[in-house]
């Protein structure tokens, strides 16, 4: 018999671009996962829950414990409405949470949004706190999605997401490998909003810019790059490497954008071997997927062999929703959701604490 959950995911992303919603089905059937994304929401956050996230670093321990709560009862009032709305019977939900900390180095990845205040005011069960376990067994708590990459994604040789930072996942002799290979949007993001811009739509301005050949290689010099997987990049590496060369150049804004775009389809480049002769398939996703001239510079530097595809807008916004609604689904069996061969982790294993309603 087929069994099949209803799954609400949540994931609040680095661009701080708000809560996408995504309720999913996910049915097993002949020894595969099929994932159907049947309604999807992104609430933009109030200019007031984007200063709480941003600023939650430098917070006391009383204001980061109250901002946990305060976040987690949030998401669980949106879901109860958003639940509402639709007439759905969810079986649980599964939530990211938002990423405040994250330094592998020192075995820390916290997300805030706590599940017991989520379960409580969405009046569903709860997976949440889904990093916490594989950092405590030595990996890098990041990138999670690439299991989901392995099992609902497995037609295309890699999956690229293009988020606040990019990370890709491929199988390679059978083990998946996956990390971080540059900031992404959080660089873009940041030069856009400096000329009063959300995010440089489509990448027109970075297409009007003109390459910064010292900036490139200021961008492109950190070590990371070179550094075997397993790692992980957080927005604290980010701030001390890559915003600080943007910050240092004397580049107009058009000009810096163009650049980083270079810099982001370099890395990638980098990263991605050649796996078999013939074409390979590439998967882009994350808000990323959506700036024109990103897209045209990573299918330049990944070259002919590489088709870059970019599939159904729900897909390209809700991937990393519908992906931890399925690590949900996996903690929920009891079956590894978190791979060692990438995080580096003592073992293969089943993140995720479960709130039951
Ligand atoms: N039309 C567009 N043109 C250019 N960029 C866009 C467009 N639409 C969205 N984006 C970019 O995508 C971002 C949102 O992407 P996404 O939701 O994947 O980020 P995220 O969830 O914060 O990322 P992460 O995976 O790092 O957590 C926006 O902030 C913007 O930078
Ligand atoms: C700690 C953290 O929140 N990391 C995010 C972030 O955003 C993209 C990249 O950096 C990735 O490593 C990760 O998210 C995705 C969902 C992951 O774990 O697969």
């Amino acid at each position: 018999m087929d069994t099949s959950y209803h799954v609400i995911g949540l994931m609040s992303g680095t661009s701080l671009d708000g809560l996408d919603i995504a309720h999913c089905r996910f049915t097993y059937k002949s020894h595969n996962w099929i994932y159907e994304i049947l309604n999807t929401t992104t609430l933009t956050y109030t200019n007031e829950l984007i200063d709480s996230l941003r600023d939650a670093e430098t917070a006391s321990g009383l204001e980061l414990v109250e901002l946990d709560h305060a976040f987690g009862r949030f998401m669980g009032q949106q879901v109860h409405e958003f639940v509402q709305q639709h007439g759905i019977r969810p079986d649980f939900v599964a939530s990211h949470g938002h990423t405040i900390f994250h330094q592998p180095g020192k075995h820390i990845s916290l997300q805030l949004g706590h599940g017991a205040y989520l379960a409580a005011h969405a009046q569903l069960p709860v997976v949440s706190d889904f990093r916490t376990l594989d950092i405590a067994l030595g990996g890098q708590g990041a990138p999670l999605v690439p299991i989901g990459d392995a099992l609902l994604f497995g037609k295309y040789d890699y999956c690229i997401n293009l988020g606040g930072i990019a990370n890709v996942s491929y199988s390679h002799n059978g083990k998946r490998l996956a990390f971080d290979t540059s900031a992404c949007n959080m660089l873009l993001n940041t030069l856009a909003n400096s000329v009063g811009k959300p995010y440089d739509n489509n990448g027109e301005l970075a297409r009007s810019g003109m390459l910064a050949p010292q900036l490139l290689e200021a961008l492109n010099r950190p070590a990371y790059f070179l550094d075997p997987a397993p790692k992980s990049l957080g927005k604290e590496w980010i701030l001390e490497h890559s915003l600080k060369s943007i910050e240092e150049s004397a580049a107009s804004v058009a000009d810096k954008l163009h650049t980083v775009c270079h810099h982001i389809a370099q890395q990638l480049r980098q990263a991605l071997p050649q796996l078999h002769e013939g074409q390979h398939h590439v998967l882009l996703t994350g808000g990323g997927a959506f700036n024109g001239y990103l897209v045209e510079q990573i299918q330049q530097q990944l070259g002919s062999k590489y088709n870059v595809e970019v599939p159904a807008p729900e897909v390209v916004s809700f991937k990393e929703a519908l992906i931890f609604a399925f690590l949900g689904v996996l903690r929920w069996r009891g079956e590894h959701n978190c791979l060692s061969s990438v995080t580096g982790a003592s073992r293969d294993n089943i993140g995720g604490a479960i709130y039951l309603f």
